[in-house]
């Protein structure tokens, strides 16, 4: 998987750059959409391409291997073909799932053993057979087997974590890299550095994560409720150790802030639930800051949901009819609120790419961040 730089920010950190996978490049910087069980909810995969120009889409290992099964998937041909999505697909490798979504849970050197959040029933993720579950799966990019520390969490905790993760990910590489992908096209591996709020710890584990010289790396265990300037920090003390050569993809963020302020600091690939989760509860992001929709004041208010946006949604409706759909949980509610906010953010890091070419991101990102945040 080769990643070329094309720009790089003067007054920042910030690069543009491309991606080239073997189902298409992705343009950096790059929001991914988040695709659970093999759909990015209420998002029909047409409307990903034509009205969002998603690039890529991410795929939820913990999820899918549950449900459809990996028996389905495999005979499917993999989920590209299961889902007819012909763009670049990134996968998660299940660790942070196992830990977000089931109680009964137990971390030992070997792996995690979990129950299904679906059916109880009981199952066991290692490093060996999360990458066996990734090869059926076929993304192009997959993860390491990690352990996201939570937020706040001891030193000591941090560290013993930290090292077992390193040793993970040596069982992840020496797995992948044994065996053959199952449709005829590369994947690619990127590990993910851990270390919690502990600059000392990010730096030991950014060095062992270079020192792997995989195609791409991974910053893990932020945001996961600390504050944004610690985010920002470590992503910081991480970047200045990642090589520059590759691309750097932040995990689970952000608002479109953090998205942004983490350009700015040198990360090229982001994934968030944001966008679609809080969509469906009626918060839509707009570049003069943020509406809740259900909001009384929406009521009569016939304007477009976004006059300047170029999406076909946001011009045809009002925001009154989409404060009405959301209200009555109306299914086209949830897919509206949803299309738009993936174009936002689509449109938010497309901005951002243009301004990094042009030499003038720096200046144009102060400004956003004054307005990006604002409630209307
Ligand atoms: C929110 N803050 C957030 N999300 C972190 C995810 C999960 C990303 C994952 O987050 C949802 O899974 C729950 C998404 O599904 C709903 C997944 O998309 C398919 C997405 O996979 C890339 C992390 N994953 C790993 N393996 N390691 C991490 O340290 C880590 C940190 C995160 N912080």
């Amino acid at each position: 998987m080769k990643f070329t730089l094309q720009a790089k920010d003067t007054a920042s950190k910030a690069r543009a750059g491309v991606l080239e996978t073997a189902h298409g490049e992705i343009q950096t910087p790059i929001f991914m959409p988040v695709g659970t069980a093999g759909t990015v909810k209420a998002v029909h995969q047409h409307e990903l391409v034509q009205d969002i120009q998603a690039q890529i889409i991410l795929g939820n290992t913990y999820h899918l291997y549950l449900r459809p099964g990996l028996d389905v998937l495999h005979k499917a041909g993999g989920l590209h073909k299961f889902n007819h999505w012909n763009g670049p697909i990134l996968t998660d490798s299940g660790g942070y799932q196992v830990y977000s979504l089931t109680e009964v849970r137990k971390i030992r050197e070997e792996g995690v053993t979990f129950r299904s959040h679906i059916d109880g029933s009981k199952h066991l993720f290692t490093p060996e057979n999360v990458m066996d579950t990734q090869r059926i799966i076929g993304a192009d990019i997959i993860m390491a087997f990690d352990e996201c520390t939570p937020y706040p969490c001891e030193y000591s905790y941090a560290r013993k974590s930290l090292d077992m993760t390193h040793r993970w990910l040596k069982r992840c590489v020496d797995r992948f890299d044994s065996t053959e992908p199952l449709y005829g096209y590369e994947q690619t591996l990127f590990p993910i550095v851990q270390g919690s709020v502990y600059k000392d710890l990010r730096e030991k584990s950014a060095e062992v994560i270079a020192s792997f010289n995989r195609d791409g790396n991974a910053i893990g265990g932020l945001s996961v409720g600390e504050p944004a300037e610690e985010m920002y920090a470590m992503t910081e003390v991480v970047t200045n150790i990642l090589p520059q050569d590759r691309p750097r993809y932040l995990m689970g963020v952000g608002t479109p802030i953090n998205i942004l302020e983490n350009i700015a600091l040198g990360i090229d690939m982001f994934d968030c639930v944001m966008p679609t989760r809080n969509a469906r509860n009626g918060m839509l992001f707009t570049q003069h800051g943020i509406i809740n929709i259900k909001n009384e004041k929406w009521k009569a208010d016939f304007s477009p949901i976004e006059a300047e946006s170029d999406l076909l949604v946001d011009q045809i409706h009002t925001k009154a009819y989409l404060r009405h759909l959301i209200r009555s949980q109306e299914i086209l509610g949830a897919q509206i609120a949803s299309l738009h906010n993936l174009h936002f953010y689509l449109w938010l890091v497309k901005q951002a790419r243009e301004k990094i070419v042009e030499g003038t991101f720096y200046i144009w990102k102060e400004k956003m961040v004054k307005v990006l945040g604002q409630r209307l």
